[in-house]
Parts: C-alpha cells; structure tokens; sequence
C-alpha cells in the first residue's frame, strides 16, 4: 500500500490532556523546576523516577516518603535506554547534560522536555487550573510562560472547587440523556441549550442542587427533533 503523509509544517503547538496513570516518567534535575513539573506528573498518577545530586527540602521529604523514586546521582549516558520511558523532562542547570539526556531520550523514543531549550522540546507543559477532574490549560507556544503563570493566578478564583463536583454531576446527567435521547444530534442541541449562563454563575456560586434542577426542568421542556 502507498501511504502519503498530508499536511505539516505549522508551527502552532497541538492542545492535548494525555493519560499517564502508570507511566514511567523521568525528571532530570531537583531543583525548583524539576519541582513544579514532578507535582503535576505525581499528580496525574506517574510512576516517577528524579535523577539529581541534590533535591529541593519539599522534593527530598517526597523522596523520602516513597512519593517517587530518586536516583541520587548526575545524570549518567545509557540510564534513559535501560529505562525506556514515556516523557522525560530535562531540567538540570547545565545545557549540556539537558541536551545529551534529550537525545537520548529521543534515541529511546520517549517524548522530551527540555526546561532551557524549548527548541528541543517535543511538548511544553501549560500553565494549569485543575479541580479534580475539571482541567484548564494555558500556554503561549513558550512566547511569555510569565503571561500562562499571571493568567493562571487571575482565573483560578473562578472557577471554585465545587466544579470538580459539578462535571460529575453532569456527567451521571450525560448518561441519562443517552437513553432518553437516542440521537447525537439531540443530545448536541439539548446540551448547547441547557448549559446556559444562568447555570454557570449558579455553579460559580456553589448552587450545585439548583443547577441540576434547572438542568432536569429543561429535559423536560426539551423536544428532540428526531
Ligand atoms: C517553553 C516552556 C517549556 C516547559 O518548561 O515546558 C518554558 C520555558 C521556559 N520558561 C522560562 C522561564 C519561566 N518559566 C516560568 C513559569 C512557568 N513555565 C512554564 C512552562 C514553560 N516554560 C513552557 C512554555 C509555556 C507557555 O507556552 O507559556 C509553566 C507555565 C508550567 C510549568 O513549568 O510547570 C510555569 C508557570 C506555572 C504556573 O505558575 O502556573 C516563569 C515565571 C515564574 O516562575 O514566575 C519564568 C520566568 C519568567 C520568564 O522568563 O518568562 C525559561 C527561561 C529560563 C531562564 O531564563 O533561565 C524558559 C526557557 C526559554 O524560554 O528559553
Ligand atoms: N522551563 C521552565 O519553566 C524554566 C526553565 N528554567 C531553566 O531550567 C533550568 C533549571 O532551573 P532551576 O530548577 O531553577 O535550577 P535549580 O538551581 O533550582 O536546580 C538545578 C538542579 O539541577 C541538578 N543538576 C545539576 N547537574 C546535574 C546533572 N549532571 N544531572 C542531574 N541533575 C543535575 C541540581 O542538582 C539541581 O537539583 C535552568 O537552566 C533554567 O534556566 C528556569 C525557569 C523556568
């Protein structure tokens, strides 16, 4: 069969929130980046192993507590062959240990970080809000990380923690309105319909239960095309 690759050479950064529960992950470096970046993965559920001499206070008192394993120790060349993993993140503060280690991460097909040189980088990590699993991402294709941090401090007040909460609520919703409405096409025009803005600042405000009555009175009053 002849296979044709179509399209590329955009160079616009693809937005994608990738599942890596179980994953082994590897941050090179201890420091205050390493940091910000090893919560995030520990947070998704990554299997992590940190490779540095030294850790910040709160990544060793992590370490400790078996939060992640921690090879103490300067990178070494073969580690990233011998492990295989999925991402690696390179955040030493020596521009040629992040650069041997992102080749041969690359060699070992694992997608690579590079925390001081975007240009080798695979993929960046935004700017995040997260309530359970509500998730909001931010990001400049790597112009101003300043601006997807400033943004991210302006917006998290709104959005409560009571959306982690409401996104399952809805969701529960969502699968009653597969029965009720056999169609996509319905279920779309239901949707667009009910998730109006009265409903928002209601959530906004905790009103989870009102919410989800005014959600259920528009079942109600919804007729379905088909
Ligand atoms: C390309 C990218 C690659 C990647 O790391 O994935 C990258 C690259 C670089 N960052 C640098 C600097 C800073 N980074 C931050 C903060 C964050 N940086 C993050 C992501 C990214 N940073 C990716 C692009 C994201 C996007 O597209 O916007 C965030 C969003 C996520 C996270 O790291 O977890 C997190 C905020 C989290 C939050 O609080 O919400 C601050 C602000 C601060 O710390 O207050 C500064 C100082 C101010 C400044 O320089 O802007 C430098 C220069 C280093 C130097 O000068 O030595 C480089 C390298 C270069 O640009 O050459
Ligand atoms: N992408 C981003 O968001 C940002 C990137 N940076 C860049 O990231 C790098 C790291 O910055 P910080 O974390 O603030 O530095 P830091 O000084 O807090 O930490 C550096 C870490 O690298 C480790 N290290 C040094 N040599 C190593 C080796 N051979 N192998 C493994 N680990 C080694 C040290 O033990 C330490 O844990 C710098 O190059 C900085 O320019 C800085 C700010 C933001």
């Amino acid at each position: 069969m002849n296979v044709q690759v179509i399209g590329g050479g955009m160079s616009v950064q693809y937005p994608i929130h990738m599942e890596i529960a179980g994953r082994v992950c590897v941050v090179i470096g201890g420091g205050r980046v390493a940091e910000r970046k090893a919560h995030v993965l520990l947070q998704a559920g990554a299997h992590l192993i940190v490779i540095a001499p030294t850790l910040t206070n709160l990544l060793y008192q992590e370490a400790s507590t078996g939060c992640f394993f921690w090879l103490a120790q300067p990178y070494e060349a073969g580690f990233l062959q011998r492990v295989r993993p999925f991402l690696v993140f390179c955040t030493a503060d020596n521009r040629k240990v992040n650069r041997m280690a992102a080749e041969e991460a690359r060699a070992a097909h694992a997608l690579v970080n590079v925390a001081d040189e975007p240009g080798l980088s695979d993929f960046f990590v935004p700017a995040s809000i997260r309530r359970d699993r509500f998730l909001l991402t931010i990001g400049t294709g790597g112009l101003s990380p300043a601006f997807s941090r400033s943004l991210r401090e302006q917006l998290e007040q709104a959005f409560p923690p009571a959306f982690g909460l409401w996104i399952e609520r809805l969701s529960a919703i969502r699968q009653e309105m597969k029965e009720k409405l056999p169609t996509s096409d319905d279920r779309q025009a239901f949707w667009r319909m009910a998730l109006s803005r009265d409903i928002m600042e209601l959530v906004k405000a905790g009103r989870l239960n009102r919410a989800e009555v005014m959600i259920r009175h528009a079942i109600i009053d919804f007729r379905p095309k088909s």
